[in-house]
């Protein structure tokens, strides 16, 4: 376990952010397929965190055929070597030619380069994107600064906060 964090800052969403950068993401993919029309054949999502912009870019492009790869990459916030944990089904995603690939954020662009290697025709969207994985992904909506923690809202819950003058 690394006992210094590169991450001075936090970044926190909430869930309708996260829906409303999400369906940003939709709608920039919109079309953009290689198949008749622009469209896409699937999703893939990267698990965990690719599985809720999965679902709200399948459901505003009125894509239905949705599979999942299992990448774990991080041990709390300390980056470990990337796993495939479980593939995608093989006669669907090929080569990922008319495949998007999705996930929530890219870093190190570690997660999406093991990804890529296996499905280099695949087009890959994040919602969030660091300097450091720019180049690994194809779309993404906002970028963050490398020395910042992006704080989900599945990840939070809500609790009390202190008023800025103390409690009194
Ligand atoms: O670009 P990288 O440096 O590889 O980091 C990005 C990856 O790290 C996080 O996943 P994590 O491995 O923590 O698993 P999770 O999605 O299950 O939370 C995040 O969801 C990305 O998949
Ligand atoms: N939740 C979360 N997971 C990550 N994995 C790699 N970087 C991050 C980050 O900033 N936030
Ligand atoms: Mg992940």
């Amino acid at each position: 376990m690394s006992q210094t964090s590169p991450y001075d800052k936090g970044f926190h969403i909430s869930w309708d952010q996260v829906h409303r950068d999400s369906k940003a993401l939709a709608w920039r993919l919109d079309h953009q397929g290689p198949g008749a029309g622009g469209e896409w054949r699937a999703v893939v999502a990267i698990t965990r965190g690719g599985l809720v912009p999965a679902a709200i870019v399948a459901r505003e492009l009125n894509i239905r055929v949705i599979d999942t790869i299992s990448v774990k990459s991080y041990d709390h916030k300390n980056q470990i070597e990337a796993q495939v944990l479980k593939a995608p089904d093989a006669t669907l995603v090929r080569d990922g030619d008319g495949i998007l690939v999705i996930d929530d954020l890219v870093d190190t662009g570690r997660t999406l380069e093991v990804v890529r290697a296996r499905y280099p025709r695949a087009h890959f969207a994040t919602v969030y994107a660091k300097p450091k994985g720019r180049p690994l992904v194809d779309t993404f909506i906002t970028e963050v600064s490398q020395d910042t923690w992006i704080y989900f809202p599945w990840d939070m819950a809500m609790q009390y906060v202190e008023p800025l003058r103390g409690a009194s």
